[in-house]
């Protein structure tokens, strides 16, 4: 078993890499689809679309909606844990693609000729019809993105664990930030061709491309688990049962971790989803240059979290890496929210970028390799499934509750975009203060998580390379 083990595939420093490259790949486009529509917030609001920032704000947290209320998430760490990679890959790759058609649907000409149309435009009216659809479709997208999530960290740990396991994540974090940069340097300009749903088919073309990757990788994972052979076989105590979540749920580093993540990412994603216009109204901008400021915040971040990962394999201080991310999280929001529009200028912006680039790269390359260091790898896909629901909770959650701040703390100014009033704008601080908050009370948890981690001696503060 021991010589089969070191012939196998993972082994190979060429074949873990072309494993890392393929499955990153389609997180790349995944994650530009995401955003695909986070620089038009403006666009939208206007005709034909008439989004609100409560409508826009809402689209951005119905990602997450049949994850956290139907619970798909831990579904899909259960379906990973019991139907393996492969079977999951495939599912969650199929599921993104159907929800990204019903998204694009949605903005195209012929879905408003519908009786389908008519019909979701008949209640709720402060809702339009085409983002009732889209909102449908995001959030079956949202359950293939994170199940593919959850499935690709879990592929890392496979190929990767005892060696660069914290670098792979990173690099494969940052090849996806890198779909970030992507879309927010190439949305705009695909909706000056044809509007919002072009930039939406961009999207989902690329989603294409992605799932031909998981699908290729698909072989390389049976041909590990061949040669493997029986040693990849679990007995049946080391299967995954039911049972394991409450082991999940009472694992007190688990717990830790889980609010740790939905405090930190929910001063993250949904910023980003408000980032463009925030600039673009602070620094008195068009959308398009905004857009391209912020781009480089993904970027950036992507850039440094392979070589933060590189530092924990070989150093370790994971616990503590997490603690300064959070910090730089409060610093960066601070500013943006105190500093006034009358002295905000384009080098404080891509200061304040730099930091909060900074802090996404400390935390998510310190956060996730540790996952592993405390549960067991037989429920690990349910464990990493668990944390995305919670923290998913906040991201669905969060948007809304800025979207809604940023409405109720601008009486009036919504209208005014609408009717396209010359210089009407939002001002962002009780949003940006909204984000500082969720970033303390990150900096209390990380705190916890060192003291958790130091009784339980889970080894976060260790190397991961062995
Ligand atoms: N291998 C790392 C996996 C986690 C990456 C992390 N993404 C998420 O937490 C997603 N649940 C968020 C989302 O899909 O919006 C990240 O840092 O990107």
């Amino acid at each position: 078993m021991t010589e089969k083990i070191q012939h196998a595939l993972s082994e190979s420093k060429t074949a873990r890499w072309i494993a890392l490259i393929l499955i990153s790949s389609t997180m790349f486009f995944a994650y530009f689809f995401v955003d695909v529509l986070a620089p038009l917030q403006e666009l939208l609001e206007k005709s034909p679309t008439f989004w609100k920032p409560e409508v826009f704000g809402m689209i951005g947290g119905g990602e997450f909606v049949l994850n956290v209320v139907a619970g798909m998430l831990i579904i899909s760490g259960i379906i990973l844990d019991k139907m393996g990679i492969r079977f999951t890959l495939i599912t969650a790759g199929l599921t993104m693609v159907l929800g990204a058609s019903l998204k694009y649907y949605a903005l195209t000409e012929g879905f408003t000729q519908t009786a389908l149309a008519s019909f979701l435009g008949s209640f709720i009216s402060g809702i339009p019809a085409s983002a009732k659809l889209a909102m449908a479709g995001f959030a079956i997208f949202g359950v293939g993105v994170e199940m593919a999530g959850i499935t690709v960290s879990k592929t890392i740990v496979k190929w990767f664990k005892g060696k660069e396991m914290a670098m792979a994540m990173g690099l494969e974090m940052a090849v996806a930030r890198l779909g970030v940069f992507a879309v927010f340097q190439l949305s705009p300009v695909f909706a000056e061709m044809g509007g919002p749903s072009k930039s939406v088919l961009m999207g989902l073309i690329f989603l294409c491309i992605g799932f031909m990757t998981f699908f290729i990788y698909t072989f390389m994972d049976r041909k590990l688990d061949k040669q493997l052979g029986e040693a990849a076989q679990l007995e049946p105590e080391d299967e995954f049962h039911l049972s394991d979540l409450g082991k999940i749920f009472t694992n007190p580093g688990f717990l830790t971790i889980a609010g740790l993540c939905v405090l930190f990412y929910s001063a993250i994603f949904p910023f980003q989803k408000f980032a463009t216009n925030m600039l673009s109204s602070k620094l008195d901008i068009s959308l398009k240059e905004a857009s391209a400021y912020f781009s480089y915040f993904p970027i950036g971040a992507g850039l440094l979290t392979p070589f933060i990962g590189w530092f924990l394999d070989k150093k370790g201080k994971g616990a503590s890496v997490m603690l300064y991310g959070a910090m730089l999280l409060v610093v960066s929001h601070l500013i943006f929210a105190l500093v006034p529009a009358e002295s905000f200028n384009t080098a404080i912006a891509l200061i304040t970028i730099v930091i909060l680039g900074v802090a996404f790269s400390l935390v998510p390359a310190s956060m996730w390799p540790s996952v592993p260091k405390i549960v067991e790898a037989r429920y690990l896909g349910s464990a990493y499934g668990c944390i995305f629901w919670i923290q998913n909770i906040g991201l669905m959650l969060v948007p809304m509750l800025i979207g809604w701040s940023l409405s109720a703390s601008n009486p009036g100014v919504s209208e005014q975009i609408a009717a396209g009033v010359e210089g009407a704008k939002y001002n962002y601080m009780v949003p940006e203060l909204i984000f500082a908050g969720f970033g303390v009370l990150a900096i209390g948890l990380s705190i916890v998580l060192r003291v958790v981690d130091r009784k339980k001696g889970y080894g976060l503060e260790l190397p991961n390379k062995k």
